[in-house]
């Protein structure tokens, strides 16, 4: 076992010392040891409870004959950090997760690893981390939270609690109003219940075959979860208990280029969060998958968008897909088009997704529709190309509530706070074209999400006649025409830096496009002149992270010398 490393021989009797003080008992040097990632963490409602997660974990691995070694992951709650200079810290989180998943699990030279994730930015870190590690594992999520429902009975979730701001600001709901829906709209622990980042991410590590079924789907803090996480605890087990099989069911054996296509598949078909792009990306580097931007539009052509669910639809949560049959009926409903999912991987549950999903159906066919009966051809997330962004910028069509072509003069702002207080002080109107530029992965630095001026928008009723186009990114509550990630940013002289206010910007979602009315003179004259902002920093962290981290196109991978 490769933890051997540690516990054999008359040299390791040191190592066996210190792991004795732990309570480890003579019998235990003779079995696997497993690594525990919890991610609990009280500020974050999808992380209050996993401690106790925790617990059941380690209790159903002891009964298997392994050891448990529980550690945990700092993690960041990006709906607390929204709106202010907190949220820089996002995404850089993700890296510093990844990082300390490698550290514990090669320092300790663990053999398989269970980890527990639940939201945004902890699922693509603990990932990214397990495949440096490259050991069995099974990532079991801590599950989402029950919808809310406000006094009068209407489902709310926290999509409704930004846009209600917006309303609130309009004068469109009472003091009263806004309090009932604070208070109603995230009833329970557990990840936020709609398709927002954390439930998409944890639905897409059901399609690569990394975590069992129900993952995305089963509510938290129920007896169906409690089971989900002992059978994850068990599985982890029958591998790291077996020779063959812990070679068999190494994480980059799993997390192979089938599953990052299938993630994207069912991704499309869900219409997940625009982040699954950006962290799909990255994981698909870590894995050593040759899959790139361009990529994503040719399965959004061969996939049909047949789930729609909060914040595209403000009825639908994740607990009614549960019931609607969850991520396996999707799948399965997907392989009648013999849509781009490749069904034939291997899968940690040690079955292939095809014979996971045989007996899988649709139990009710208006919260999952049927291919015949899609809601788009194409798939729910779309990458546009241009003179705006030779490198790509992503949008959620699944989203849009208004045209899926529209041009429109540039409204400017140089960060996401000018854009707030524009959007607010009437500087928007009906036809315009949000700029929120330097909010990039290095000009944030941090690629902040722009939930709140994207439910402002929506809130004050210019969501289907005004579009928003950042370097930064978007919370998966965000709806509208809001197209993220423009590549190359504003930091780096990408072209978003040079629009003035009055540009035409021009959007073509089926075709594709970004790009800006300016003639190639226009343009090189404004590149002569131009100089990026550096904005002032005084985080140490994000001063390192900003001279390492790479744009969107990259996923917003750090750089790297190996
Ligand atoms: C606050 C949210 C809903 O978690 C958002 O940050 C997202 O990315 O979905
Ligand atoms: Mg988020």
């Amino acid at each position: 076992m490769r933890s051997d490393e540690v516990k054999k021989g008359f040299d390791r009797a040191p190592h066996r010392s210190l792991l004795r003080a732990t309570g480890l008992q003579d019998d235990d040097f003779e079995k696997p040891f497993i690594g525990v990632a919890n991610s609990f963490i009280e500020l974050i409602p999808g992380h209050f409870f996993l401690n106790k997660v925790g617990v059941i974990i380690k209790d159903e691995i002891k009964k298997c004959g392994c050891v448990p070694f529980e550690f945990n992951t700092i993690g960041v709650d990006d709906g607390i950090a929204m709106g202010h200079d907190g949220m820089l810290f996002s995404l850089p989180s993700r890296e510093l997760i990844a990082s300390s998943i490698e550290t514990v699990m090669n320092a300790h030279k663990l053999d398989a690893m269970i980890a527990i994730p639940n939201c945004d930015k902890i699922v693509p870190g603990m990932i990214m981390g397990a495949l440096r590690v490259n050991v069995p594992t099974i990532f079991v999520s801590g599950g989402p939270m029950q919808k809310g429902h406000t006094e009068d009975g209407t489902p709310i979730d926290l999509a409704t609690a930004f846009e209600a701001v917006g309303k609130h600001e309009a004068g469109e709901i009472t003091d009263e109003e806004l309090h009932d829906i604070e208070c109603n709209a995230c009833p329970s622990g557990g990840s936020c219940s709609g398709m927002f980042t954390a439930n998409s991410m944890n639905t897409l590590m059901e399609a690569m075959g990394i975590a069992l079924p129900g993952n995305g789907t089963i509510l938290a803090l129920t007896p169906e979860r409690e089971e989900l996480y002992r059978k994850a605890a068990r599985r982890i087990c029958e591998i790291a208990l077996d020779k063959q099989a812990r070679e068999k069911y190494l994480l980059r054996n799993i997390l192979n280029e089938n599953a990052v296509r299938n993630a994207f598949a069912v991704d499309m078909a869900m219409g997940g969060s625009s982040n699954t792009v950006l962290h799909m990306l990255a994981i698909a580097r870590e894995a050593k998958v040759d899959f790139n931007l361009e990529d994503i539009n040719k399965i959004s052509k061969r996939v049909s968008h047949i789930a729609k669910i909060s914040p595209s639809l403000s009825t639908v949560h994740m607990e009614d897909i549960n019931v609607a049959g969850g991520v396996n009926a999707v799948m399965k409903e997907m392989t009648k088009r013999g849509e781009d999912i490749l069904l034939d991987n291997l899968t940690i549950t040690g079955e292939s997704t095809l014979e996971k999903i045989k007996d899988a159906y649709i139990k009710d066919t208006n919260i999952i529709h049927t291919i015949d009966n899609p809601y788009s051809d194409v798939g729910g997330l779309a990458i546009l190309y241009g003179n705006l962004a030779e490198e790509g910028a992503v949008i959620k069509t699944a989203g849009i509530t208004g045209a899926r072509a529209l041009s429109g003069k540039a409204v400017c702002f140089d960060g996401q706070a000018e854009a707030i207080a524009g959007i607010v002080g009437g500087k928007v109107t009906h036809g315009d074209v949000v700029v929120i530029r330097y909010e990039g992965p290095k000009g944030g630095p941090g690629m902040q999400e722009m939930l709140a001026p994207t439910s402002l928008i929506m809130g004050m009723g210019m969501g289907d006649t005004v579009a928003l186009i950042t370097d930064g990114r978007f919370s998966g509550a965000t709806r509208g025409a809001s197209i993220g990630h423009v590549s190359p940013e504003a930091a780096e002289g990408g072209m978003i830096g040079l629009l003035k206010d009055g540009d035409i910007i021009n959007i073509d979602v089926d075709a594709y496009l970004l790009s800006v009315d300016l003639s190639d003179e226009e343009i090189a004259k404004r590149r002569e002149n131009f100089t990026p902002i550096k904005k002032p920093l005084t985080s140490s962290w994000l001063g390192q992270y900003r001279s390492l981290v790479t744009n969107a196109s990259n996923g917003a991978m750090l750089k790297t010398d190996l």
